[in-house]
């Protein structure tokens, strides 16, 4: 397989679809990798690096795409880069299809296939492929939050562990899974009081299993939100329905009940956020002021770390990688149905079915489409 790794181009976006290790694993398995110059500059992998792990360096981004059937990317196609896509591409990178219209009519015109991480899943229902990242978002989270929360960035003047004698701040973090669990780590260490909402019982428990009297579990509801969003220094938004558009619990009326300065943390925001207020960001500018309340809602929060996160995502991504590769995107798909429930958009159909119910297409099964085909 011709496998190609363009440069990322969204805002400050530094993470690279592969990383050199990669790279040597796929072509000591007999496929051709093809790598745009300058692609991992952004984690300290120059073109040498690239070479030396068997790839040859193109010029552009145009010569990858011209070049290879597999494009191994990280963030969602940029308006550019989809009109280079053809129907005999495989596209395999994150996706978040269902808030993004314009992004699905061009893939399903593009008559690719385009498999997300975000919605391939594992044998215990989890979503392996946005774990990783959503450790980093989590985590990321709270410096972000505790940074805004400062006096010059337009915060409260709070600071999130307070000192001895002056009271910690309050962090609420709706969604405890991945984003929700690794937000609380960071918040409990730096001594903040935690108080975290989820709908899953088994989340909840699992929470107070693990933070004991650190943290404060309490089940989701619109009573829930409206009792702790009114005294939280800092909120951070962490849920999801896999696919789906991300559910608006926090409304601007609840919004108007926050005291001056306070903070929200969207790290839904790429699945369409879960404040009514909130609008996708970049790195370039992180924040704006709904309300006299700092919104913090950068669509690709581990791009800040993109060594780390790089890395971390390499590690999950790589065996779904050389799958397609070996077997062929169709035969690997039809042989591993968790990495069909990545499969989004194939040869002009929509295979997800949150994607096809929230932007109104007609929605085909994946194994369907892939055996029709
Ligand atoms: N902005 C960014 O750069 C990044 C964003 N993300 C996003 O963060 C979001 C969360 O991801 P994960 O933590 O991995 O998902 P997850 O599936 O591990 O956790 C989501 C949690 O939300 C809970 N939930 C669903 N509806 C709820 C409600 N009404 N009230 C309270 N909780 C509710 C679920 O029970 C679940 O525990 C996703 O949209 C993901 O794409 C992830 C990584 C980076
Ligand atoms: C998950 C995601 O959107 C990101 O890592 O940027
Ligand atoms: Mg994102």
């Amino acid at each position: 397989m011709k496998i190609g790794v363009p440069k990322e181009i969204k805002n400050h976006e530094y993470r690279v679809g592969l990383v050199p290790a990669s790279v040597r694993e796929l072509a000591a398995r007999g496929h051709d990798l093809y790598v745009e110059t300058g692609a991992g500059a952004g984690i300290g992998m120059s073109d040498d690096k690239y070479e030396q792990a068997g790839a040859t360096i193109l010029p552009n981004a145009e010569a990858v795409f011209e070049t290879a059937k597999m494009i191994v990317k990280v963030k969602e196609p940029q308006a550019v880069e989809r009109a280079m896509l053809r129907p005999d591409h495989v596209l395999y990178t994150y996706l978040h299809l269902a808030p993004d219209p314009e992004q699905t009519a061009d893939l399903v015109k593009s008559g690719a296939t385009c498999i997300a991480y975000e919605t391939v899943t594992d044998a215990k229902g989890r979503l392996p492929l946005l774990q990783p990242m959503s450790e980093v978002a989590g985590r990321l989270s709270i410096q972000a939050g505790a940074a805004c929360l400062e006096k010059a960035k337009g915060g409260s003047g709070v600071l999130l562990g307070g000192v001895p004698g002056v009271q910690p701040a309050k962090v609420l973090i709706i969604g405890g899974g991945t984003v929700g669990f690794n937000a609380a780590q960071m918040a409990v260490g730096m001594g903040a009081r935690v108080v975290i909402l989820d709908r899953s019982a088994e989340v909840l428990r699992f929470l107070d299993a693990t933070f004991g009297s650190q943290v404060e579990t309490v089940y989701s509801s619109v009573d829930a939100i409206e009792k702790h969003v009114v005294n939280s220094d800092l909120v951070i938004g962490g849920v999801l329905i896999p696919g789906a558009a991300a559910p608006k619990l926090v409304t601007r009326k609840h919004l108007k009940t926050m005291r001056p300065g306070s903070v929200v943390v969207d790290v839904a925001i790429d699945q369409g956020g879960c404040f009514e207020t909130s609008k996708a960001t970049t790195h370039a500018e992180p924040t704006y002021v709904v309300d006299d309340v700092v919104h913090y809602c950068v669509a690709n929060m581990p791009g800040a770390v993109p060594r780390t996160s790089t890395f971390a995502l390499n590690n999950a991504t790589l065996p779904y990688a050389i799958a397609l590769a070996d077997k062929g995107a169709e035969v690997a798909m039809l042989d591993d149905e968790h990495l069909l429930n990545g499969l989004n958009v194939y040869r002009g159909m929509v295979t997800c079915e949150e994607v096809a119910h929230d932007l109104g297409y007609d929605y085909t099964d994946p194994r369907e489409a892939l055996t029709a085909a």
